[in-house]
């Protein structure tokens, strides 16, 4: 079998489709993305053509080696990205080849199925009681939502009030009955992430996410030494060489790789291996489409330590399409009291409606975050 052809497909809300062909017409999907940077991983998608045409795509191993080190420069989000939707369209065609799921090929699954848990609450958090409300009706018990708005290096206890305020009136109206992780966003600075997790210790968040920015990481395990509230992370960092430093730091108590940012499923399945030996959780991070979301599956039903999975359907980015619109075995992808089975096709596991993917990249938006100031005029972390 040889790759034939690689086509992109940038299409609402801000997501990339790749498709993978064939001189034996098995056809592989992957969703090679960086929100708000969706053209350039698709240029570099294109760059890394040049090692796929005409090679065997079941040589899944060899590939991901050979674009990870053949360009003598390496990681990163957009290189990663790239990579990342190659390796799981790669994985969909040999699934597909062998007419297995792409969980068989890894050894079978460890669970029946697996928790996900749905966002609430928008970039500004607001409307997130409601917003609990009518997923708790459908089945959800596990929420997430942004901790608060930008804040400043030094803020006032006005806005830490008002962000533990917020969280307090979600305890308060609904107990211990539902769970949630607060993310931090990377808007928070060190200093003002101690002083924040600690307001919010008695509310007993699920986890904090993204108490401080990637770049700030070595701050985990003194975060982690102030705080009972487990620490996540993981949708900034694009390889298990940089995640082994903060694995072997601590700190580090869920960790939350993106299928589509950290080289796919190939790299991810090392991650999650990585993280299992340190004790640490697996919830992949996932605020993206059906094949990401689908790459995610396929990790978490081989990995022990796989805990939660993040799932965008309803999620505040999806303006213009929803999570299943490019799809056509949606049944599959059947939520049930927050519980999602293993997908039973070949391959990934997602059948993409092709015709219904062109037309949408007809007129694709380029998606971008919104740019925040401080009411002092600098930028503000999004
Ligand atoms: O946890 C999450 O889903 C993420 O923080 C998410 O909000 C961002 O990754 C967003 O997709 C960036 O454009
Ligand atoms: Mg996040």
């Amino acid at each position: 079998m040889k790759i034939t052809k690689l086509t992109t497909y940038r299409v609402p809300p801000r997501w990339m489709l790749l498709k993978i062909e064939t001189d034996e017409g098995v056809v592989g999907w992957g969703e090679p993305v960086i929100e708000g940077k969706a053209r350039t991983v698709e240029a570099a998608v294109h760059e890394y053509s040049q090692y796929l045409i005409g090679q065997d795509p079941r040589n899944i191993n060899d590939l991901w080696q050979v674009m990870y080190r053949g360009g003598f420069y390496r990681g990163g989000a957009i290189l990663m990205s790239a990579m990342a939707g190659i390796d799981q369209a790669l994985w969909d065609i040999k699934g597909k080849a062998l007419g297995v799921p792409v969980y068989e090929l890894l050894g079978g699954c460890v669970r029946d199925k697996m928790k996900t848990y749905s966002w609430v609450g928008g970039d500004r958090p607001s409307d997130v009681i409601e917003g609990i409300r009518t997923l708790r009706a459908a089945g959800f018990d596990t929420f997430k939502m942004n901790g608060t708005e930008e804040l400043g290096f030094i803020d006032s206890a006005k806005a830490i009030d008002a962000a533990v305020a917020r969280i307090a009136e979600i305890r308060g109206a609904f107990g211990n009955d539902i769970e949630f992780g607060i993310d931090f966003h990377g808007r928070v600075a060190a200093p003002m992430a101690k002083v924040l997790m600690k307001e919010l210790e008695p509310y007993r968040p699920l986890f904090i996410e993204e108490p401080v920015l990637a770049e700030q990481a070595e701050y985990y395990p003194r975060l982690a030494e102030s705080t009972s509230i487990p620490i996540a992370a993981g949708e900034r960092m694009y390889s298990r060489f940089e995640f082994k430093n903060v694995f072997h730091a601590g700190g580090l108590s869920i960790v939350q790789p993106d299928l589509s940012h950290a080289g796919g499923i190939t790299e991810c399945l090392k991650i999650a291996a990585m993280a299992e030996a340190y004790d640490i959780a697996l919830a992949p991070h996932c605020p993206l489409g059906p094949v990401a979301l689908a790459a995610c599956l396929h990790v978490d039903f081989v990995s022990y330590n796989a805990v939660l999975q993040e799932q965008s359907m309803g999620i505040h980015y999806n303006k213009g399409a929803e999570v299943l619109d490019y799809v056509t075995n949606k049944e599959d992808f059947r939520i049930e009291n927050g519980y999602i089975k293993p997908l039973p096709k070949p391959g990934l596991g997602v059948v993409i409606d092709e015709q219904r993917v062109i037309e949408a990249s007809r007129n694709a938006p380029d998606w971008a975050n919104p740019l925040w100031r401080h009411a002092d005029g600098s930028v503000a972390e999004w």
